[in-house]
């Protein structure tokens, strides 16, 4: 159990600040900035940032395991990787809160089951819209499926761009950080790892 709430942290609900609470601290943070919270062009903000939060990291009000309930076993026996390549997505780094953009590339060997293919960006989004590492990230992908479908194997690799690289700190655009997770006969297997990276690379 300590291990599922570690890896899936969920928002306990009375813990949530109020609207007000959420609104006065991007007040504070407008000040921080330099600016002056009252004047006419910033009036809304904090009401539109709180909003935008929520949705931004809706992540935390979903549970992967919900997705990921729903298979089908009627594929003709198809056993090989499924791939799901080049998905979307944005998050946010737990260092800096600042985004971090790329595309997740997620597979799995069935085991007489396969997942809706949707259900597979449904579970990027559902991580990515937490704040993050780039390594928690694709643990939490690959460990999900791993768990919920208990397929022969996962395979998940993250291409990312981090902002608080590239527009603070030690700003280098265009820098990019990829991470894999291998479970099952993909870790065990370098042979079906590199069969991943070329039907990922593959154009
Ligand atoms: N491993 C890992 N590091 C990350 C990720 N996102 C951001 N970071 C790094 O987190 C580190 C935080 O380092 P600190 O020295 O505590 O913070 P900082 O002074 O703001 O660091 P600088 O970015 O170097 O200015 C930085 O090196 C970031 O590049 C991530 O997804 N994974
Ligand atoms: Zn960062």
């Amino acid at each position: 159990m300590d291990a599922i709430v570690k890896n899936f942290p969920q928002a306990v609900e009375s813990d949530r600040p109020s609207q007000k609470e959420a609104e006065d601290a991007v007040r504070v943070l407008l000040r921080w900035a330099g600016d002056d919270p009252q004047r006419e062009g910033l009036l809304d903000t904090p009401a539109r940032v709180a909003k935008a939060y929520r949705e931004l990291f809706a992540g935390y009000d979903m549970n992967p395991e919900d997705v990921l309930g729903r298979t089908f076993e009627e594929v003709s026996g198809y056993d090989d990787m499924v791939l799901v390549r080049d998905i979307p997505f944005y998050s946010h780094c737990e260092h800096h809160m600042v985004p971090i953009i790329g595309k997740a590339h997620v597979a799995y060997l069935p085991n007489g089951r396969v997942l809706g293919l949707s259900k597979i960006g449904r579970v990027v989004e559902i991580f990515g819209r937490r704040l993050q590492t780039q390594e928690a990230m694709t643990a939490q992908v690959a460990n999900a499926i791993d768990d919920s479908l208990r397929p022969r194997g996962v395979a998940v690799m993250i291409e990312a761009e981090h902002m608080c690289m590239a527009m603070r700190g030690v700003q280098q655009q265009g820098a990019s950080t990829l991470t894999t997770t291998f479970t099952g006969a993909f870790k065990a297997d370098p042979a079906e790892q590199v069969r991943f990276m070329t039907m990922v690379r593959s154009r």
